[in-house]
Parts: C-alpha cells; structure tokens; sequence
C-alpha cells in the first residue's frame, strides 16, 4: 500500500489539505488525533504521562489538560523531548495497526505535525509539505484557537523550519492563498494514483 505522509509547519493547512483527500476517498490517519486518543485511552501512556508531567496533566475526570501541558513542553525542550519520547511510538504503532486494517484504497495518508522530525517519514513512500508564510499562518491560528501569537511563535520554534522541510519534501503544496487549493490537491492525487499502479 502508498504511503504519502502529509506534514507542515502550525497553521499551515495541513489539516485542511488531508480533509480535500479524505473527499476524494483517501483514507487519512491523524497522528495528532491519535497521539490525543491514546494520552487518555492507552492506561500506560496515561501512567506514563503522570508520572513524567504530575497528576496536573490530567483534569479529574481524565480529559488532557492540554494547556497545562503546553505550557510545560512549548517551553522546554527537554521536556518536549520527554514527551515526544512517549507518545511518538505509540503512534507509529498505531499507524501500522491502521494500514493493515485498509483493504480497498489506492493509497492512503498519514498527517502528522512532525513527520520529518520524528522521522516518520521513513515510514512513508513519498511525503507532502502544506506551507505559507509565517505571518499568515500566525493569523490562522490565533483565530482558530486560543493562543497568542508569542505562543504560536514558541511552537513553530520547536519545529523543523519550512525552508528546511522544502528541502526534504517530495511535493508541495503552497496554501498562502494566492492558488486554490482543491486544483493542486486533484493533480497530486492524479499523480499518487499513477505512483499507486504497478
Ligand atoms: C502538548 C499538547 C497537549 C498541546 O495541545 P494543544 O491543543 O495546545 O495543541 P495541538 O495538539 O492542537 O497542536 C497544535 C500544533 O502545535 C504543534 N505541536 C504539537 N505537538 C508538538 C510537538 N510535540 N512538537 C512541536 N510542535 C508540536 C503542531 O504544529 C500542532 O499541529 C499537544 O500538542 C500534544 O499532546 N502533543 C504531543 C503529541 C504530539 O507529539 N503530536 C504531534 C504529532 S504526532
Ligand atoms: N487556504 C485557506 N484559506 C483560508 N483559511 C484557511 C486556509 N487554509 C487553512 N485555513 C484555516 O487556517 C487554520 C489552520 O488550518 P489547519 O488546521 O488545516 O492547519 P494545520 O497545519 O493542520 O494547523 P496546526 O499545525 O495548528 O494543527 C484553520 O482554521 C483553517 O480553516
């Protein structure tokens, strides 16, 4: 099975572009979303992130305290470090479980914030940069989430730089809103279901 991972930059898109693929029936894995499912579903993760981070990681009622989280990890790279260090194996494992279960699809999609810096693009055939520039991507996310630019600043200082990941790319896609993007998601899919035949 093709395996195009999908990464990017915060704010960036790369959400946005993997949701235009899962309308053209590609199937998607979250690395994100999976990472959050297991910090409060996987019982050893959850032991794990208590005992690295306090019993503060966790509200009573076991939902992720993610800003109490962020603020520990976006400002320290040891413990980012410790964290990435726990959950980045659960979610390569988990991305392995889930393309076994795919029976029918050409190929299929891994999004994740930090392919390149964890690696897992090796885990892929080929992977896909969303990018724009840092000033709009600011703008994005402080309207989508409750942050501050300083933070999204921190954030995008923990990650690989764009001009970096350009250089390890093998494809990209250019979301600074001066091309649409559903054009240059329906030719990469042309060109993925052309890498997909034998
Ligand atoms: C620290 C947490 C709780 C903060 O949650 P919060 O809701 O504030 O942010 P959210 O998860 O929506 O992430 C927003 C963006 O922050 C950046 N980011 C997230 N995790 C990381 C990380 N480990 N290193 C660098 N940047 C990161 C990405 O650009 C991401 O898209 C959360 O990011 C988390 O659980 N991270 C660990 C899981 C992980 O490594 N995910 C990244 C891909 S597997
Ligand atoms: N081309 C676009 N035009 C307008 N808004 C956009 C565009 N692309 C993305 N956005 C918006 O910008 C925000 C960030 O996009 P998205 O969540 O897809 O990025 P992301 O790279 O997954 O972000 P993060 O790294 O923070 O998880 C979202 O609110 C999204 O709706």
């Amino acid at each position: 099975m093709l395996k195009i991972g999908i990464t990017g930059n915060i704010g960036s898109g790369k959400t946005t572009v993997s949701k235009l693929f899962e309308v053209l029936g590609i199937p998607v894995f979250y690395a994100d979303t999976a990472a959050k499912n297991m910090m409060t579903g996987d019982p050893q993760l959850v032991a794990d992130i208590r005992n690295a981070f306090g019993d503060a990681a966790y509200f009573t009622d076991g939902v992720l305290n993610r800003k109490y989280l962020a603020n520990i990890v976006f400002n320290d790279d040891a413990q980012l470090a410790k964290l990435n260090a726990l959950t980045h194996p659960a979610v390569f494992r988990a991305f392995d479980i889930w393309v076994a279960g795919i029976k029918e699809a050409p190929y299929v999609i891994k999004e994740a914030a930090l392919l390149f810096e964890s690696a897992s693009y090796k885990m892929c055939d080929y992977s896909l940069l969303v990018t724009a520039p840092l000033k709009l991507r600011i703008e994005r996310v402080t309207r989508r989430d409750d942050i501050s630019p300083a933070q999204v600043e921190a954030r995008e200082a923990k990650q690989l730089t764009q001009e970096k990941k350009r250089e390890l790319a093998d494809y990209i896609i250019e979301n600074d809103e001066t091309q649409l993007l559903i054009p240059q998601v329906l030719k990469l899919h042309e060109t993925f279901l052309q890498l997909a035949t034998p």
